[in-house]
């Protein structure tokens, strides 16, 4: 699977229109990802990065282009279609968390496995176990009051890892987090990627997490301005 094209998008146009005024935030960006590999797309805030993901991970209809992911021509499907696309292949991870303030930590990765129809006994199981794969064996019955930043992300990591899903996206993921904490995030996202083949694309900011990428892309005004693939990730030195 790692090596394998998961994402292909070609001619990605996106504008809003503002009142009278007509904001064009993605230009005919063609963009592709890989099993295995973390790509990370960086840029001027306002660059277009969070639409783009929010392109080809189904959250939002482009005005033009096509995303082929898995293989399935993304936006020929119907809404039903594409939502469940979504809710079978995509792990989300946030600048914000995203977590529910009446669920501990348990329980909001049996939420997401729940949608997923995954059974009870099952869902409980895997909830633990994930949640002990991001070091917090000892947080299951938290809820996010009683979580630090850095913990509340490794319950959204846990919630995004817990279906297994092909292809992930995480949106200034470590933005809200001090440097340990941001680093315990690529690493965990990175191993998805490596250890059980995700096309992970990460938005961010974060320069630090460039060791971690297998390719760095850079947009700026909506267009993809350069592609560079990491021969050799410095993490590996
Ligand atoms: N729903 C929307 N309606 C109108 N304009 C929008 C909408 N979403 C985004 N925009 C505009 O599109 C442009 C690109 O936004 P986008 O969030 O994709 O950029 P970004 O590169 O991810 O920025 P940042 O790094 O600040 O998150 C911005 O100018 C933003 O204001």
């Amino acid at each position: 699977m790692s090596g394998k094209l998961a994402l292909d998008a070609k001619g990605l146009s996106k504008s809003y229109k503002i009142g009278k005024l007509k904001q064009s935030v993605l230009k005919s960006v063609d963009f592709n990802a890989f099993h295995g590999q973390v790509t990370m797309v960086m840029g001027p805030s306002g660059s277009g990065k969070s639409t783009l993901i929010a392109a080809l991970s189904g959250l939002m209809k482009p005005d033009e282009g096509e995303v082929m992911a898995l293989g399935e021509n993304l936006w020929k499907k119907n809404r039903g279609k594409v939502d469940k696309f979504r809710l079978d292949h995509c792990g989300f991870i946030f600048q914000g968390f995203n977590l529910f303030p009446a669920l501990n930590a348990t329980e909001q990765v049996e939420q997401v496995l729940k949608y997923c129809k995954v059974p009870k006994a099952e869902a409980q199981r895997r909830a633990k176990a994930v949640l002990e794969s991001v070091g917090l064996g000892h947080r299951l019955k938290q809820y996010p009051s009683e979580l630090s930043g850095g913990e509340k992300q490794r319950v959204a990591i846990a919630r995004a890892l817990s279906k297994q899903p092909q292809l992930l996206f995480a949106d200034e993921p470590t933005s809200a987090l001090d440097s340990v904490s941001g680093q315990v995030c690529i690493k965990l996202l990175h191993q998805a990627a490596k250890e059980r083949g995700a096309a992970v694309i990460v938005v961010t900011h974060d320069p630090r997490l460039e060791a971690y990428a297998d390719r760095v892309i850079h947009m700026e005004d909506g267009k993809i301005l350069s592609d560079t693939m990491v021969a050799e990730p410095p993490y590996l030195a």
